[in-house]
């Protein structure tokens, strides 16, 4: 049975995944929160998988380096200097990183990145997500996922075409942007839109994830994949076949 350490493992996230473990095959081999050592459990585990936050971030990649142990990062609030330590650690240990682990957003970003592509710079590109008060970074994981897939979609990267959330006197909308708003309150567990918006007409691709098990099954199932993997930077497409 493979044995999964969680990084993070008390939070929301943390335990829906503890509560997952058993009906997908897997046993839990420890984990860690603020102020731990995360070298013990990385060593004891045979896939690790972090939901924290991004200052942990570092730390966990040099102890799942150290350990040669696989590792899913879906922390989200990363910079580019995070995805840079990222690419790094994938040179010596198999690590995947996504924004969101379900299958339905997974999809949905192949979907984005098709509309994107198929519809001109005459429409207009707007994603809005909505999340639980407790939420501490934004735009979401998610957001900036899909927000990447219709830029690739458009033959850019998403740091070219960004726009963040308008305020006062901001001229009109540039052409070929991508505009990213974010709402918070509640306990909504996590809403995306994608709208395409033309004249005369508007397309708009949505997920609403109502339960944090969604997320959970697919990190487990994401690090029982990991776990037979060589070293190298995955995505959750080539964990489902998508
Ligand atoms: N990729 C995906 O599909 C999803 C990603 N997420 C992301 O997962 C992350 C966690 O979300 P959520 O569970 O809701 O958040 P919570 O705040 O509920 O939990 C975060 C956990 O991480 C721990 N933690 C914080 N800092 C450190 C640290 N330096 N070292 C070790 N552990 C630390 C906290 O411990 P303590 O309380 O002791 O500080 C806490 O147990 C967020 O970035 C969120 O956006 C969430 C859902 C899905
Ligand atoms: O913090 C959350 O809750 C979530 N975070 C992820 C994100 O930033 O996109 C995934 C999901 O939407 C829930």
């Amino acid at each position: 049975m493979t044995a999964v350490g969680i990084y993070g493992s008390a939070g929301r996230m943390g335990r829906a995944i503890a509560d997952q473990l058993a009906d997908l095959g897997a046993s839990l081999a420890g984990g860690t929160d603020t102020g731990d050592d995360p070298a013990p459990i990385a060593n004891a585990a045979d896939v690790l998988v972090d939901f924290s936050a991004p200052s942990a971030l570092d730390a966990h990649l040099a102890a799942a380096i150290a350990a040669g142990t696989p590792i899913v990062i879906g922390t989200t609030g990363l910079t580019p200097a995070h995805h840079a330590a990222i690419d790094a650690a994938a040179q010596h240990i198999a690590v995947l990183q996504t924004g969101n682990t379900s299958l339905g957003v997974t999809l949905l970003g192949l979907l984005v990145r098709e509309a994107a592509a198929r519809l001109g710079s005459d429409w207009d590109i707007e994603i809005v997500e909505m999340h639980h008060r407790h939420k501490v970074d934004a735009p979401s994981g998610t957001a900036l996922l899909l927000g990447e897939m219709a830029a690739q979609g458009r033959g850019a990267s998403l740091a070219e075409l960004r726009v963040d959330a308008r305020a006062g006197l901001t001229g009109a909308r540039c052409e070929g942007t991508i505009g990213m708003a974010s709402l918070r309150g509640g306990s909504i567990v996590g809403d995306h839109s994608v709208v395409f918006a033309s004249e005369g007409e508007r397309l708009t691709l949505s997920h609403d994830a109502q339960d944090r098990g969604i997320f959970a099954r697919g990190a487990v199932k994401a690090a029982l994949w990991l776990a037979g993997q060589p070293a190298g930077r995955y995505r959750m497409g080539d964990v489902l076949g998508l």
